[in-house]
């Protein structure tokens, strides 16, 4: 072993490693650069350039041996449990770039001369024990793009130097004794004053003694003033919240809008008032959809585009299933889905029942399918590339996160596949069909044609028993994850001619340490860290036993570190971390 080799079995030692995930970490080993965990520089010399181990239930320390690892670029080990101090060895690792210990229990400080480490592009510390002042060397770090501090117990006042001038409050949320320009929050004297208050700077100049004793009684009629506005404002708040969570409850469905239709047995359902036309309108249009409307169809039915008066697109699915219940319970259930509005879905804004057919109105999404964008895709100039599709990826981890873990009782998808997941004029990600798959099965089938969803992407318990859980549309999304990888279709020819799914193909070149063949040829990979990660990513949702994977929520997390950590022109527009 190379003395980084070394290296990395003293951090083992120090690390708790309950699940045995670092037990290819061997002594004996001539390379550990095959480690979980470890990528190495390219060259002969086995220099350590990453260490990747998030979501590994690791407990114990980080060693200070951690600060020999002179070439580490990229430490990730958030989402553990380890606690101590942050080394200030770490401080050594001259060329780290990304530093990710979120969601551990490490205590202490930062340490003072973090801002040693001058290529550090990413600092994420959040939901630690961390306490203490935030070190102003932070403000050294030139080329810091991602600062993250928040849920610790940082106290002080937050230094308005360097680069930390550049960062807004969601860079240090939930730190309550935090204080500072940044986060809006004036710090106090210890007479409890805000150091800084209007004309404080004309207050220098005047005679000293007479103008302080006037000084101090305009700040406590200043204070009482505030503190009785604070006091009217909170009651205030209080009182709307609590009528307004009553309304809430009570208007949960008559922001449903129904009509009949004059004159015919016909039935519109608008959800959220969110479709200014008259029934008129809406009904004249849906009857004269024909096929020269037609955007494509799917299991369920017939897709159209359809266009209104003031030139508005929508899309319309005619349903073609039959449902077995009554009209009413369809509709009661499509109430509940008609309610769910999240950015990374594709609205529903009604329904209507005609004598001839029954009609679903969505929201228009310009520019087609992920399966589209991938696959039918013949400009090489449109062919997303790898930030692209991490946000691509991010955006439909959002929604199906969403999906699972907000909504009452939660949802799961059942069809989670390339040609469900659809883009608007900014190419953000919305999932589509979501409730389709349970409303629209046949209730009487038998149990293996009640399996909704599209062969490649069902997880092998669900194709087993026909019951759908979050994971098994976790499994999906992992397929859909190894589909913008790879550029491949889950079922694509090449590999399914010999006995494979997507899954088993990549685990396949993967053994044999192919990785390069793995990609899609017509991505470049600005970051090889990255995609190992995402790959990995991909095999745990993608695990066959459905308990060993990650939930959404963790898997969004997981996305939203790297997408943040992938320098490209999207980092702005992704905020909330
Ligand atoms: N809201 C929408 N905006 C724009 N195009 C849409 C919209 N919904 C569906 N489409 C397009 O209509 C076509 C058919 O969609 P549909 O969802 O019925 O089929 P599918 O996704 O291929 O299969 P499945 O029914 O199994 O989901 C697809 O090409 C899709 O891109």
């Amino acid at each position: 072993l190379t003395l980084d080799g070394l290296t990395l079995l003293e951090i083992k030692s120090a690390l708790n490693d309950t699940k045995n995930v670092l037990s290819n970490w061997q002594e004996f080993d001539e390379t550990h650069c095959r480690w979980t965990g470890i990528s190495c520089h390219p060259g002969d010399d086995q220099r350590v350039r990453l260490i990747n181990l998030p979501y590994m239930q690791l407990g114990g320390i980080l060693s200070p041996s951690i600060g020999k690892l002179s070439g580490l670029q990229r430490l990730a080990l958030h989402q553990n449990s380890l606690h101590g101090t942050i080394p200030n060895e770490l401080t050594n690792c001259s060329d780290l770039r990304a530093l990710y210990l979120r969601g551990n229990f490490f205590e202490g400080g930062i340490p003072s001369n973090i801002g040693n480490l001058s290529y550090l592009n990413i600092l994420d510390l959040s939901s630690n024990l961390l306490k203490g002042a935030i070190p102003s060397s932070i403000g050294r770090l030139s080329q810091l793009q991602i600062l993250n501090l928040t849920t610790n117990f940082f106290s002080g006042e937050i230094p308005d130097i360097g680069v930390l001038s550049t960062f807004s409050k969601y860079s240090f949320e939930g730190n309550s004794d935090l204080c500072g320009r940044q986060i809006e929050k004036p710090c106090r004297t210890s007479l409890g004053f805000p150091v800084v208050l209007p004309h404080a700077e004309s207050d220098q100049a005047a005679v000293p003694a007479k103008r302080s004793s006037r000084y101090m009684k305009v700040l406590l009629i200043y204070a009482i003033a505030i503190m009785g506005i604070a006091l009217v404002m909170v009651l205030s708040f209080l009182w709307t919240r609590l009528i307004s969570k009553k309304e809430r409850a009570a208007k949960r469905y008559t922001e449903v809008k129904k009509q009949v239709h004059p004159g015919a047995s016909a039935k519109l359902i608008t959800f959220h008032g969110d479709l200014p036309y008259t029934s008129s309108e809406i009904i004249e249009k849906l009857e004269s959809l024909d096929e020269e409307n037609i955007l494509g169809s799917g299991g369920y039915g017939t897709v159209y585009r359809m266009e209104m008066n003031d030139r508005r697109l929508f899309a319309v699915k005619r349903i073609d299933r039959s449902y077995a219940g009554s009209d009413q319970v369809f509709e009661r259930e499509l109430e509940i889905l008609g309610s769910i509005k999240h950015t990374n879905l594709v609205n529903m804004r009604g329904y209507c029942r005609l004598p001839s057919s029954r009609f679903l109105i969505y929201d228009y999404l310009v520019l087609g399918s992920l399966d589209d964008v991938l696959h039918e895709n013949t400009q090489e100039i449109l062919v997303p590339n790898w930030s692209d599709r991490l946000k691509i990826a991010l955006g439909a981890a959002r929604g199906l996160a969403y999906l699972h873990h907000e909504c009452s009782p939660e949802i799961v998808h059942r069809n989670i596949k390339s040609s469900n997941i659809l883009f608007d004029e900014c190419m953000e990600s919305h999932i589509s069909d979501l409730g389709l798959a349970k409303l629209l099965v046949d209730e009487e089938a038998h149990v293996t044609t009640v399996v909704a969803g599209t062969f490649g992407y069902l997880a092998p318990e669900y194709l087993q028993s026909g019951r759908a859980t979050e994971k098994s549309d976790v499994y999906s999304f992992g397929v859909l994850l190894l589909e913008l990888v790879t550029g491949k279709r889950p079922t694509d020819p090449s590999f399914v001619r010999r006995g494979l799914n997507v899954v088993g193909w990549v685990n396949t070149l993967l053994r044999d340490n192919k990785l390069k063949d793995v990609v899609d040829k017509r991505c470049r990979i600005a970051d090889e860290g990255t995609l190992e990660v995402i790959l990995e990513l991909a095999l745990r949702c993608t695990d066959g036993n459905a308990d060993d994977r990650p939930s959404m929520n963790e898997v969004l997390q997981l996305l939203k570190q790297e997408v943040m950590s992938c320098p490209s022109e999207f980092y702005e527009s992704d905020s909330d971390y």
